[in-house]
């Protein structure tokens, strides 16, 4: 059976979770209150009654006071429920939007990691927070005023039929009329054109955010906005999607709208010039210019119901296309956990045939792969840029899963590992390891936060930091980017050693981690390297070779394949691709050391 879509109402309802009865308390404050608010309007047609009906004698009018202060009572008891129902749908808005970051924030921490690398973490963020703003409007307002603006449609009904049907059929009409108009500007085909101009909106986001990143590149390079070419024709599109949105979709209807919305009194007083005659000839024409008297101030709240209405159901809109941007959020691919997690055996690594191709991508990035990392041992991942190598290693700590074959830790395939377990098993030191807007001592307890302060000074000091916290004024507690304290690319890959090695994992995947290196630093991280390395089973990718030359075992990969596999004793003289490699790696040292000489 084909399921039923849920609605905007009913998905955030469920989001909503222990604050739903909230909502409908809130929604139920609001209904009552339009029903308060419709008793000053009996009470004018009481009023004008009892003085057509002892005219011109209004001293014995005797009610009129009366209904003067039920009327004020009945307003402001309207007005005080209409608050405080808005103070309940409010709280429960507010809490639904948090559920939503909440829960989007949980699910995006159980999205592999490579995942982050597709999708800008950045705009992930942005969506989630800004379309859980947008349905807080729908909850925290509309709602409450589609469930207000359902009780007056009904009461005027009831209205129609207690006072004179056809005057209140004639204010009916131009509400109908309206609506229509305001319905035909959002059903069916337009409802797609909406979510396209929010789609256009994401993509000019989304270029936006391309660009400002990519501005250290224009301006080095003297280029002006309109060099930025994706921006431009982004933010093109989402005009010209607007333009023909508000051009061919709302004109006519929106005009029918406003027409209509200030217009109930236009079908009301032909329709009194048609019944006055048969109410003067019937004698009765006190009780029709009462009526009359009703519908024409009656008619004027419409225009602030369909107000009302129009604003609904433009936050139904923006609710329901946010709620599908969000959607979008919560259908990231998660790791999936296993039902009956084991634990490795040890510090053992395995590919035993993996090949991994990654999502959309023409051929596979890895193919076959199949090797072992007994425990302690040091293997060495090299080969041409595009090889596989960063694939290969980031299969590890399972930021992908491998699309055939099984990867091992501890002897156990890493999809039947629980996550929080793996990652403590596999310390991960990036190209360009990123900190942390926070002090030093928080940046390396990242990996461990039960860490005591001198765990976090030895593991400083064990990464050759010493220098790093005696240059900053608070030592370790120096918040890093803030007044000037700013770390080098070096300085900031030291502490993220030594962030790794707090971490104490039995496992550690580096990633060219000394390739931007000066000489001075590159000695330093050699150092911090190999207190972290010591003793672990350590899986390298390098492009300097030097870096590889004592390592167990090197691996060549080449279009993602093994090409050759050994010692580098064994594969410099083999006559391979590492051979070759190792022979331009010699002449670019040697051409480097010549014309450093040439200009002493
Ligand atoms: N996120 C991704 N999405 C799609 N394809 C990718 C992604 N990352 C890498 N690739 C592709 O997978 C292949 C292997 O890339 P990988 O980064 O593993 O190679 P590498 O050997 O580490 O290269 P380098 O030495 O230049 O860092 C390449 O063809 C690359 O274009």
């Amino acid at each position: 059976m084909k399921e039923k879509k849920k609605s905007s109402v009913a998905i955030l309802l469920d989001y909503a979770g222990s604050h739903k009865g909230l909502t409908f308390l809130g929604l139920a404050l609001s209904a009552v209150s339009m029903l308060l608010s419709m008793v000053p309007y009996l009470c004018i047609w009481l009023v004008a009654r009892d003085l057509i009906a002892v005219a011109p004698d209004w001293t014995q009018a005797q009610g009129i006071t009366r209904y003067g202060w039920l009327a004020f009572a009945f307003a402001v008891g309207g007005i005080l429920l209409y608050f405080a129902g808005l103070m309940c749908t409010h709280l429960a808005a507010f809490r639904t939007a948090s559920n939503i970051r909440k829960r989007g924030v949980a699910h995006m921490m159980q999205a592999p990691l490579g995942f982050f690398d597709t999708n800008a973490s950045g705009l992930i963020r942005g969506r989630l927070d800004a379309a859980a703003a947008e349905t807080e409007t729908l909850l925290a307002h509309n709602l409450a005023d589609i469930v207000g603006t359902i009780t007056l449609f009904v009461s005027m009904l009831v209205m129609m039929f207690l006072f004179d049907w056809r005057m209140g059929a004639a204010c009916l009409l131009a509400a109908v009329i309206s609506v229509a108009a305001m319905f035909s500007m959002m059903g069916g085909k337009n409802a797609k054109l909406m979510a396209e101009y929010q789609a256009a909106q994401d993509r000019m986001t989304k270029a936006g955010t391309e660009y400002v990143r990519g501005i250290p590149v224009v301006k080095i390079f003297q280029q002006t906005v309109y060099s930025f070419k994706a921006f431009q024709q982004a933010i093109e599109a989402y005009s010209s999607k607007s333009e023909y949105y508000q051009d061919k979709v709302c004109r006519v209807p929106q005009s029918l709208n406003l027409t209509f919305t200030e217009g109930a009194f236009v079908f009301l007083v032909p329709v009194a010039l048609f019944l006055a005659p048969s109410a003067l000839a019937g004698g009765d024409f006190a009780g029709f210019v009462t009526n009359f008297a009703f519908y024409a101030v009656f008619s004027a709240i419409l225009s602030t119901a369909l107000a009302r209405i129009m604003f609904a159901s433009a936050g139904m809109m923006l609710a329901s296309t946010a709620l599908g941007r969000i959607d979008q959020v919560m259908c990231a691919p998660t790791l999936k956990k296993p039902p009956r997690p084991q634990k490795p055996q040890d510090s053992r690594v395995e590919f035993a045939d993996v090949s991994f191709t990654y999502d959309g991508a023409a051929s596979p990035a890895l193919s076959h792969l199949s090797f072992t990392v007994e425990p302690g041992q040091t293997v060495a991942l090299v080969g041409p840029s595009g090889g596989g190598k960063t694939t290969a290693a980031s299969l590890i700590p399972r930021f992908w899963d491998a699309t055939s074959g099984v990867v091992k830790v501890g002897g156990v395939d890493v999809t039947q590992i629980d996550p929080h377990v793996l990652m403590d098993q596999i310390a991960f030191v990036f190209q360009n390891s990123r900190l942390f807007k926070t002090s030093i001592l928080e940046n390396v307890r990242a990996a461990r936060p039960e860490a005591t302060r001198a765990q976090v000074e030895a593991a400083l000091m064990a990464a050759q930091c010493g220098d790093i916290l005696e240059k900053l004024p608070q030592g370790m507690d120096t918040q890093i980017g803030s007044e000037g304290t700013y770390l080098s690319g070096g300085e900031q890959q030291r502490v993220a050693l030594a962030r790794a090695i707090l971490k104490d994992a039995p496992i550690v995947v580096l990633d060219e981690a000394t390739a931007f290196a000066d000489p001075e630093n590159e000695a330093l991280i050699q150092k911090a390297l190999s207190e972290l390395t010591r003793g672990r089973t350590v899986i390298m990718i390098a492009h300097r070779l030097s870096t590889v030359v004592g390592a167990d075992q090197i691996l060549v990969l080449d279009k993602g394949r093994i090409v050759e596999q050994g010692s580098h004793s064994v594969l410099s003289t083999a006559g391979g691709l590492y051979a070759r490699m190792w022979a331009d790696y010699n002449q670019a040292v040697q051409w480097k050391i010549t014309s450093e000489r040439e200009v002493e």
